[in-house]
């Protein structure tokens, strides 16, 4: 991920970098500068002192530059990232969406993708303060190599200490990554379940505490201990420079010819070493938080392969035409981890006609939704083939496959505005359906847009079906559509809805508990846990519940 990154942003980070690499040179210029004057009588220092402005100045330029340019990165990478986490999201695999789940998903859009662009804005600091701490050490090494040679090991010692403990920070920042990830779960179900948790004290306190708190201690536990242990890394470091600084004024110093002179060049360059080398020991973290963080969305990116059955997000795929539409032997499994067993739905073989009305019914958790599911090919059959026009839908077909319906999920989503194409007379037409459907008085088609989406659940699904309407699909799929309405608008949606769809000539799939409309299907479809028990003709009587189920087990 951070090298598709610098790739992404190759001319911006070279110029950025070099304005970095500048303003650290002309750091060192300035100390050795400030050296020279310091031991210098006062003709020379005279002329010594345009070159200081002038350092100064392409220090300051130098600087801004370096940090401008690396905000802009930051940003630029934000914006990427962001895309390229939704791009993968977007065409994926509705299972594999599904397996990856939305918490993480959340996750790497906001936390794990601001701290890799943080990166961005720690890099000039990292870049000038290398430069400055290795064109320090070339000085020291031209004032005495054996002093420099003494100054190598030092750092060396520190540096040793400093990977030993950063290996274990690491650890410590990669648990509090996967730890965050859930703790967004938790985010979402206290958003979620904001009624659920003020209807229950006990629920709430649970929750509160040990859920949801438990798990913001765990991130900030563990990311406690990592970047303490950084904290205690840079200490280490700083010491050890001060050791130094100590050990030549104190201890190695001579009484050389030069001794003077070479002792304030170590004691200035050293103590001006320090912020440069604080900043670099403090800003290294973050490079490695960026790293974690970059691991966590390659996981994600990777997990949710865009497989042959992609769906297309930049061109649109022409909708082929519906004659017949045929399941055979179509098999899918759910596998559930915790209790490490299979929900398999299937062998289905199940066939559809434009101008029909299917209802779907079952027990609870029979498999109604998934067989929806792979009926709009949300899930192509594992087991199994389906055949359009009876031509079998190949992996690189579904995309085009899916276009030919349209649904409303039980957990349906209404977007903020039609996001069909827009044509000519769209609010036009979505103002009739809305009439049709008693929601005039409560919202309208403007521009391409619901003007209100604050309305029952029930009067929502009305409106779900208006988008239904307006895509104008062949095939048109409801979940227990009728499952929040009054019985007016049961009798509306069965009575009136459905025949005109018939007319229309659209198939349907309607899954549905209400037994007392069943006789309006032009046939019905039994599950039970998974498997297909009768599909059956119905004959326009009114059968009971029981009628029906004595015809499906007969
Ligand atoms: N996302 C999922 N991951 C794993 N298993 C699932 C998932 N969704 C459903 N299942 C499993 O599949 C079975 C069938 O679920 P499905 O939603 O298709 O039933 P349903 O007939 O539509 O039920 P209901 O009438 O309650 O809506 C469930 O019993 C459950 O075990």
């Amino acid at each position: 991920m951070l090298s598709y990154l610098f790739r992404r942003t190759r001319g911006l980070m070279t110029a950025a970098a070099l304005a970095s690499i500048l303003s650290g040179l002309f750091s060192v210029l300035l100390i050795a500068q400030i050296n020279a004057a310091l031991t210098s009588d006062s003709a020379s220092r005279a002329n010594a002192a345009w070159a200081f402005a002038g350092i100064a100045v392409a220090l300051m330029v130098c600087r801004m530059v370096s940090a401008a340019l690396f905000e802009r990165l930051g940003q630029r990478a934000l914006a990427e990232l962001r895309s390229f986490v939704a791009q993968c999201v977007a065409e994926t695999s509705f299972a594999q969406f599904e397996r990856v789940g939305s918490a993480r998903i959340q996750s790497a859009l906001t936390e794990h993708s601001n701290n890799v662009a943080v990166l961005f804005v720690s890099l000039p600091v990292i870049l000038t303060n290398t430069v400055i701490v290795v064109g320090c050490l070339g000085y020291l090494a031209m004032l005495s190599w054996q002093l420099f040679l003494f100054a190598l090991g030092v750092i060396g010692l520190g540096a040793v200490g400093y990977h030993l403990v950063h290996l274990r920070a690491i650890h410590y920042l990669q648990s509090a990554s996967s730890e965050q990830d859930r703790l967004f779960g938790h985010f979402r179900a206290l958003t979620d379940g904001a009624k659920e948790l003020r209807l229950h004290q006990r629920k709430s306190r649970v929750f509160m505490d040990q859920i949801l708190g438990e798990s913001v201690e765990g991130v900030r536990r563990l990311r406690t201990y990592g970047m303490s242990l950084f904290v205690i890394s840079t200490s280490w470091g700083q010491f050890l420079m001060y050791a130094f600084i100590g050990l030549v004024l104190f201890v190695l110093a001579g009484d050389g010819p030069n001794q003077t002179q070479v002792m304030t060049g170590f004691a200035l360059v050293f103590v001006f070493m320090v912020t440069p080398l604080e900043g670099l020991l403090i800003n290294i973290p973050r490079i490695n938080m960026a790293r974690v963080a970059a691991s966590r969305i390659d996981d994600i990116a990777r997990e949710m392969p865009q497989g042959q059955e992609r769906q297309a997000t930049t061109q649109t795929t022409q909708m082929p035409a519906l004659q017949h539409l045929e399941l055979r032997e179509v098999t899918h499994q759910y596998y559930h981890e915790q209790s490490d067993d299979f929900f398999e739905l299937g062998p289905i073989n199940l066939s559809f006609t434009p101008g029909e009305v299917v209802f779907l019914v079952g027990g609870n958790g029979s498999g109604k939704t998934t067989l929806a599911k792979v009926v709009v090919g949300l899930y192509p059959p594992e087991g199994g083939e389906v055949l359009l026009n009876g031509e079998r839908v190949e992996a690189d077909g579904w995309d085009a496959y899916r276009q030919l319906f349209s649904v409303v999920f039980s957990d349906f989503h209404l977007f903020e505005r039609l996001l069909e194409a827009p044509r000519d007379g769209l609010d036009e037409e979505g103002n009739r359906l809305l009439a049709k459907l008693h929601l005039q008085h409560k919202v309208r088609v403007e521009n391409g847009a619901f003007t209100t989406q604050a309305l029952s659940q029930g009067q929502r699904k009305r409106l779900a079906l208006v988008v239904s309407y307006l895509e104008d699909r062949p095939f048109l799929v409801f979940d227990e559509w009728a499952a929040d309405q009054d019985p007016l608008f049961k009798e509306v949606f069965y009575c009136e809805v459905l025949p005109e769809l018939k007319r229309m000539g659209k198939a349907v799939l309607v899954i549905t508990h209400d037994d007392c409309y069943f006789h309006l299907a032009d046939r019905l479809v039994r599950l039970e846990s998974g498997k297909l028990l009768a599909t059956e003709p119905m004959d326009g009587e009114q059968p009971t519940s029981e009628a029906v189920e004595a015809s499906v087990t007969s």
